[in-house]
């Protein structure tokens, strides 16, 4: 397939918010400008929305007295957001440029860029919301790589993405938006048999019982409906996706939300995360699935 080739499918029209509730989703990301995420963005151009991962290095953000503190934390929280991502598309598998893969709730498409870099591919980004579609094209156009890279407005619960023709597909924390048996039923769909599906999300532990206070604000918070760890599981087994991994990213995520809570550009759900982590009733967690 030539980078050119459309691959949506033919006729096929974008159509506007399947549900009310959709279209709340969509203009909360028409309208988000978080100093957190925009300035973490300037560092590099890679605009992402979700969190981090890793080990803080102590060196590079200096002592609390550095005047450079600030822009140093920064750099540093974007890196840990960074590392997030390339967990994700390590998970994928093996990827060759001729593949396209599917970027499910692409925001502004930082993920998106990391994937064609790393692997030479084709990338189809999928949003409700038309300000991150355009951010995501523009900044695609900017780095020369608008051909392999592409945001469109759509519905992963219906993706305008031909039955079997993409080897990978991800959510990088936006399924916490959508019934996770539409979901997996609609990349179980679009993913050749062998290929892999990767999530990085959030989800409420069932060893604590049912949702903790904590998830319950974060729900508030973003205005989405934190799933069960069990439920991506029993999800994923009824729609043909095995899991081959299943990791527990809380550990590594606690240390970006302490340095995050440090910062001027905390915007106050930062306790509702390393409180949840901490008690145990919330996990941030990877699960990466073959298709079978
Ligand atoms: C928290 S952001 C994550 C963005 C991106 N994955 C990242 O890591 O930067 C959630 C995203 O999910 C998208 N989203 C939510 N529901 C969706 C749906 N039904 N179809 C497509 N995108 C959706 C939103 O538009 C938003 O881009
Ligand atoms: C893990 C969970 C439950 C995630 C919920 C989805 C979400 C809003 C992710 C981060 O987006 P963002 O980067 O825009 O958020 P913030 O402004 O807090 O950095
Ligand atoms: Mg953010």
């Amino acid at each position: 397939m030539s980078v050119t080739d459309d691959i949506t499918t033919p006729g096929n029209t974008i159509p506007g918010p399947a549900t009310p509730y959709q279209g709340d989703i969509a203009r909360y990301w028409d309208h988000e400008a978080r100093p957190v995420n925009l300035r973490l963005g300037d560092v590099d151009g890679l605009y992402h929305h979700h969190y981090g991962i890793g080990a803080i290095d102590q060196a590079a953000i200096g002592d609390p007295a550095d005047a450079e503190r600030e822009k140093k934390v920064i750099a540093e929280l974007h890196r840990l957001e960074s590392a997030q991502a390339d967990v994700l598309l390590g998970h994928l598998g093996d990827i060759r440029a001729d593949h396209t893969l599917v970027d499910a709730g692409c925001g502004r498409g930082g993920s998106m860029v990391m994937a064609h870099q790393r692997f030479g591919c084709r990338v189809e980004g999928l949003t409700l919301s038309t300000q991150q579609a355009d951010f995501g094209n523009k900044r695609a156009a900017e780095l020369g790589i608008g051909g392999f890279v592409r945001s469109q407005v759509a519905n992963m619960l219906n993706m305008p993405i031909e039955t079997g023709s993409v080897a990978g597909s991800w959510n990088n924390e936006s399924s916490m938006y959508v019934d996770l048996h539409d979901l997996f039923a609609e990349h179980s769909r679009v993913l050749s048999v062998g290929g892999r599906y990767v999530t990085i999300t959030g989800c409420w532990n069932p060893r604590y019982g049912q949702p903790s206070k904590w998830v319950s604000q974060i729900n508030a918070h973003f205005e989405c409906n934190i799933h069960s760890r069990r439920e991506y599981l029993r999800a994923m087994a009824d729609n043909r996706l095995v899991p081959q991994a299943v990791i527990d990213l809380t550990p590594d995520t606690l240390p970006y939300w302490e340095l995050r809570n440090t910062t001027s550009l905390v915007t106050g759900i930062e306790e509702a995360f390393i409180e949840s982590y901490k008690d145990g009733s919330f996990q941030y967690v990877l699960i990466a699935a073959d298709r079978v």
